[in-house]
């Protein structure tokens, strides 16, 4: 089984992004299985409707989020459709968190389990994504693909987590920084791993939005307001897992971009 994972769609471009290059992408990858993180579809922060239906209209199967899953409240009025498979993170503390952490779904009739996860150094201080992981895992049926998107700062905290998970899961790729790490590797033969697999959305932004507010942040150490930047060319941030159907190990993990500058996926 293949499995396409596409990184933080930011704003318009990054949907715009999306809806240019992932036909593309899936044409030549061949995926039994796409998977878009979506938490700053909506102006950077957050996911409505609209951005959810592009991105599955462009080709993904699962949407996942993260620490902006709750900014837009129209969140709300479809996070808890049964028809939609849009995620939350799964270690939101308490019983009436609102959709869900995790989702089984049938590829080519074998059982897998796409799971949201978030990491807390330096974030929220949600549940122990270490013990949450735990408690999850127990629960599922053991012989199925257990796909990861850890949402996570640091990277410490999602090298751990791979590590503390390694043989549970078949893949934990990391997201949040918005900057692809290119440390793709397979621990232990069985669970494929990333740290981070990048941005979908402006290339000549930083992580995605206007360049000043950020700098300015930095320079005057006082609150500035962060926007998406939407006039900048386009970039996607992806990566190919292969994973063994029998043993649900992974084979291989691969990661990529597709930018201004580099269109060498693409040739
Ligand atoms: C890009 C970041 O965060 P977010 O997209 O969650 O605002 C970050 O903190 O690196
Ligand atoms: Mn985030």
């Amino acid at each position: 089984m293949k499995i396409l994972f596409v990184g933080d769609v930011v704003g318009s471009v990054g949907i715009k992004a999306l809806e240019t290059y992932l036909p593309e992408i899936k044409k030549k990858v061949k995926p039994q299985l796409t998977i878009v993180n979506g938490e700053n579809a909506a102006g950077g922060k957050g996911t409505k409707e609209p951005d959810y239906q592009k991105i599955t209209r462009a080709g993904a199967d699962v949407v996942t989020g993260g620490n902006h899953t709750w900014d837009k409240r129209e969140i709300l009025d479809f996070i808890d459709d049964p028809k939609k498979n849009i995620l939350r993170p799964y270690n939101f503390p308490g019983k009436n968190v609102p959709g869900r952490g995790f989702i089984e779904i049938n590829v080519n009739s074998k059982k897998v389990y796409v799971i949201n996860m978030m990491g807390t150094a330096l974030m929220r201080a949600i549940d122990n994504p270490f013990l949450a992981a735990d408690e999850l895992l127990a629960k599922l049926d053991q012989d199925a693909v257990k796909f990861v998107d850890f949402h996570a700062e640091t990277t410490s905290e999602k090298i751990a987590f791979a590590n503390y998970t390694v043989g549970r899961v078949s893949a934990v790729c990391g997201t949040h920084t918005h900057v692809q790490t290119n440390d793709a590797q397979v621990i232990n033969k069985e669970t494929a791993y990333l740290t981070d697999v990048g941005m979908t959305g402006s290339y000549d932004g930083i992580l995605g939005d206007k360049k000043e507010p950020i700098i300015n942040n930095f320079l005057t150490q006082r609150p500035n307001k962060f926007d998406v930047d939407e006039d900048g060319r386009m970039q996607i941030g992806f990566c190919v897992i292969e994973i063994n159907d029998k043993t649900n190990n992974a084979r291989s993990i691969k990661n990529y971009v597709i930018t201004p500058n580099n269109q060498t996926f693409l040739n």
